[in-house]
């Protein structure tokens, strides 16, 4: 529709995000632009509504009022499916892994459901060996290339986070929703999976809810800082870290201006 028309390199809009839970608005007209090919971090202190704009985008909560553009299309009222099947993915949470089953098989079951339930004819044997080795080439890309035959379960936290990333890149997303990628990591897996999201984002556009300022800072194109439902600043990490506004947010001042 010519009223949806945008910049061709915004891939993701909302315009006048709301929600609204019995009267308090967690998510208050929030008019986000995500450019193609960014990585693109929300930030804020605790309770600022990351989570619930996040769930938002990625249709787990229907909004209050706006709308979200994806492609220039008004994807507001579409199933989390239906945009799925246009490229844009939320990464798996580690418990949608399935623990018992090999690294490889979790991202050939991700290959599968991308190739979807109406094709029968990934029963062939020449299927099945294509799966196979574009599983494994997804593995050796996230750095599992020599864990394909260890079950999800027996993986260290770092790696089964690296596998959650290889399972979403098996849909072909052009756009990855990321939520907290580094929750709960040593610092060293920290340093792995920062590396994995740059080497990832290539060819992609990944929105992320993140925590970590260090990795906010080495990753981000472009943040926006939440903060009581609003967005407070915007720009790179120079730009937000250095605004007076975000820095009072973040020191817990509770100034009700
Ligand atoms: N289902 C709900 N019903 C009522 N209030 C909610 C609901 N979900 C979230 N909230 C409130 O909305 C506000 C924003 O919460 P949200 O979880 O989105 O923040 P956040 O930025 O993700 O915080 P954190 O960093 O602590 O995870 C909070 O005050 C929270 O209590």
């Amino acid at each position: 529709m010519s009223e949806n028309r945008q910049d061709s390199s915004i891939i993701l809009e909302t315009r006048g995000l709301t929600k609204d839970f019995k009267g308090f608005k967690a998510v208050e007209d929030i008019n986000l632009q995500v450019h193609t090919g960014h990585i693109h971090a929300l930030i804020g202190p605790n309770g600022a509504g990351k989570t619930t704009f996040f769930n938002l985008l990625t249709k787990f909560l229907k909004p209050s009022s706006g709308k979200i553009l994806y492609d220039g299309r008004d994807i507001t009222r579409h199933r989390p499916a239906d945009i799925a099947q246009h490229g844009l993915i939320r990464s798996f949470q580690i418990s949608a892994v399935f623990p018992h089953l090999s690294a490889r098989e979790n991202v050939r079951i991700a290959l599968q459901r991308k190739l979807g339930v109406s094709y029968q004819f990934w029963r062939s044997i020449r299927i099945l060996d294509q799966l196979n080795e574009e599983a494994q080439h997804l593995l050796e890309q996230v750095g599992l290339g020599e864990f394909g035959d260890t079950k999800a379960v027996e993986l260290a936290y770092g790696r089964k986070r690296a596998l959650e990333i290889a399972t979403t890149i098996a849909l072909k997303p052009r756009l990855m929703l990321l939520d907290e990628p580094t929750q709960g990591m040593s610092a060293e897996d920290v340093g792995t999976v920062t590396d994995l999201i740059r080497e990832v984002v290539k060819d992609r556009t990944i929105v992320m809810v993140e925590h970590n300022l260090s990795v906010v800072s080495t990753l981000a194109d472009r943040i926006t800082v939440l903060n009581r439902g609003r967005i407070l600043a915007e720009g790179d990490y120079q730009t937000v870290s250095t605004n007076p506004a975000v820095m009072e947010a973040y020191m817990g001042t509770t100034d009700a201006a």
